[in-house]
Order: structure tokens, then C-alpha cells, then sequence
């Protein structure tokens, strides 16, 4: 029987609020057995790039990133947020290691063809060098990944978060029973966004086209779902959307995917 695996990625809001923060990685280190962090961080990017005097540009909710942008996201996600986030997390036991996926080559990636737009030095993965995370689990590490990426030929790419999360649950399935965690700030996916207590507790292939064409799935959530439903289709065991609290037990009230 395979081993369990549970890849818990933290969105950019709950980054922001330091008690919500330490809370998740108290319910995160209390996990039982092999686990991975993955964390966004583009709203402290955005920030310290206006205090920076840098620009942000977006087409369409999307960070364009050029050559000043990427130097702001290394500093922010591979820096700033990762350091954190590993010195809290060995705070309270657990022996995180923060890393990009130039790190130990453990995610490669190629930058994004320019078609209509061009979102200049942004990765889409292209290889996860799954054994070598394998081995970091193995001698009792727990990786900790940031949205950063690397061309192998020393370009680093700004990667989306859930997409990391995504491609390194899809690398490690064949070696474990893995589930993937979206943890935002809504207890899950929302029937109605302005009602928190409207969760959809279960989502299918057949439901999520009714509530894309019903426009309930909106923004953020659309590349979210896909990189769901791309997990599911590629071995991922299981799929869950929701806040913290899903990361506690005897709490069932929070979005779980299936195809
Ligand atoms: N039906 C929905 N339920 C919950 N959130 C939704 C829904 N439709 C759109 N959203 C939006 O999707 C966003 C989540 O996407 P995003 O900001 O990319 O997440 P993250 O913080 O994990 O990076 C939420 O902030 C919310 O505003
Ligand atoms: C290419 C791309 O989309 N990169 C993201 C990486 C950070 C991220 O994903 O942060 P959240 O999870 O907090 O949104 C960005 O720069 O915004």
C-alpha cells in the first residue's frame, strides 16, 4: 500500500494575516505522516513592489512579470514569505526546508509561449523531479515551496502557486496516496460568494460545468478548479477546497472534488 501524502497550499490573503498564519501551520504541523507546503504570496509582492516604487502590471487578474517584477517575486516569495513561514513551522517541530523548484531541480519549467499577451518571465512546469522531493521526505524533511520556478539554463520563472501544488501532487501520486489542499480565505467554494455559509461540499466534472455556465465559479477560482480537476485526472487521490478549518478534524463543511 502506498504512503500518504497531504500537499497543503496557502493562498495569498492568509499569508497576509499573521494569527490566521500561525494558526494554519499549527493545523498543518499536526498532520499525520509525509506532507508538503506550498504558499502563494502575490498580494506581498504587489505591496512591496508599490513601496519599491515597481509597478505592478496585470492583464486579465494576472501578474505580468518583467525582469524588475521577477526580482521583487524572488525576493518576496523565496525570501520574505518562505523564511517565515519556515522559521515558524521549526518553531512548532517540523523540520521545513524552503524552497524554490531550482532547488534541488526539483520543478523545471519553460517560459509561457507569448500569444495574445505576454506575460514576460512566468514558468509553466514543465518537469517535477519527483524522486529527488521523495528523497527530502524520506530523511524526515518537509519541503516548503514557493512560487518559483527554473529554466535549467538559469532563468528563474514566476510560477502560480496552486499550479506548483498541482504539478508536485501529479509528480509524487505514483509513489503516494496523495491529497491536495487548496486553503484560502472561504470555507470552500461558495454557492453565493457574499454568503460564507453556502459552501458546495462536493463538486464533479458534471456539476462544475453547470456552475461555470451558471457563472458561480468566477476570478480566482477558474484557474483553482482547473488545476483541480487537472490533479484529479492525473492520479491525485483526492481534491479539497476550504479555509483553515479544514485542515482540523471533525470538520466536513468545506469543498471536496471528484471527477
Ligand atoms: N464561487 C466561489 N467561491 C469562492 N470563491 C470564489 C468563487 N468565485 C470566485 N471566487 C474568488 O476566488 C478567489 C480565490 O482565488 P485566488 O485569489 O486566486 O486564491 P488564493 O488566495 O488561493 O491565491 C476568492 O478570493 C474569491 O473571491
Ligand atoms: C505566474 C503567477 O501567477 N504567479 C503568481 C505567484 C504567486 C501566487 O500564486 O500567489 P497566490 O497563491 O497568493 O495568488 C503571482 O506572481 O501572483
Amino acid at each position: 500500500m502506498k504512503q500518504k501524502l497531504s500537499i497543503v497550499k496557502i493562498g495569498g490573503y492568509l499569508i497576509e494575516e499573521e494569527a490566521r498564519l500561525s494558526k494554519i501551520l499549527d493545523l498543518f504541523s499536526k498532520i499525520e505522516g509525509n506532507k508538503i507546503l506550498v504558499h502563494g504570496g502575490g498580494k506581498k509582492a504587489t505591496e512591496i513592489g508599490n513601496k519599491l516604487g515597481i509597478e505592478t502590471k496585470m492583464s486579465n487578474g494576472r501578474r505580468i512579470t518583467d525582469i524588475q517584477s521577477l526580482d521583487v517575486a524572488v525576493m518576496v516569495y523565496s525570501g520574505l514569505v518562505s523564511k517565515n513561514i519556515v522559521a515558524q513551522l521549526q518553531a512548532i517541530g517540523i523540520n521545513a526546508l524552503g524552497m524554490s523548484g531550482a532547488d534541488g531541480n526539483t520543478i523545471q519549467a519553460y517560459k509561457r509561449p507569448v500569444k495574445d499577451v505576454d506575460f514576460g518571465l512566468v514558468g509553466d512546469v514543465k518537469e517535477v523531479n519527483a524522486y529527488g522531493i521523495f528523497q527530502l521526505l524520506q530523511v524526515g524533511f518537509t519541503p516548503v515551496f514557493c512560487a518559483l520556478t527554473h529554466d535549467g539554463k538559469g532563468q528563474l520563472l514566476n510560477t502560480n502557486a496552486d499550479t506548483i501544488a498541482a504539478e508536485v501532487a501529479i509528480g509524487l501520486s505514483q509513489d503516494f496516496d496523495t491529497t491536495l489542499y487548496y486553503c484560502f480565505e472561504k470555507k470552500g467554494v461558495l454557492q453565493d460568494i457574499e454568503d460564507e455559509d453556502s459552501v458546495i461540499t462536493h463538486i464533479d466534472s458534471k456539476n462544475y460545468d453547470v456552475l461555470l455556465a451558471k457563472g458561480i465559479i468566477a476570478d480566482g477560482m477558474l484557474p483553482k478548479m482547473h488545476n483541480c480537476f487537472y490533479a484529479l485526472r492525473n492520479n491525485v487521490a483526492k481534491v479539497c477546497i476550504g479555509d483553515d478549518s479544514m485542515l482540523s478534524e471533525n470538520n466536513s463543511n468545506f469543498t471536496t472534488l471528484t471527477l
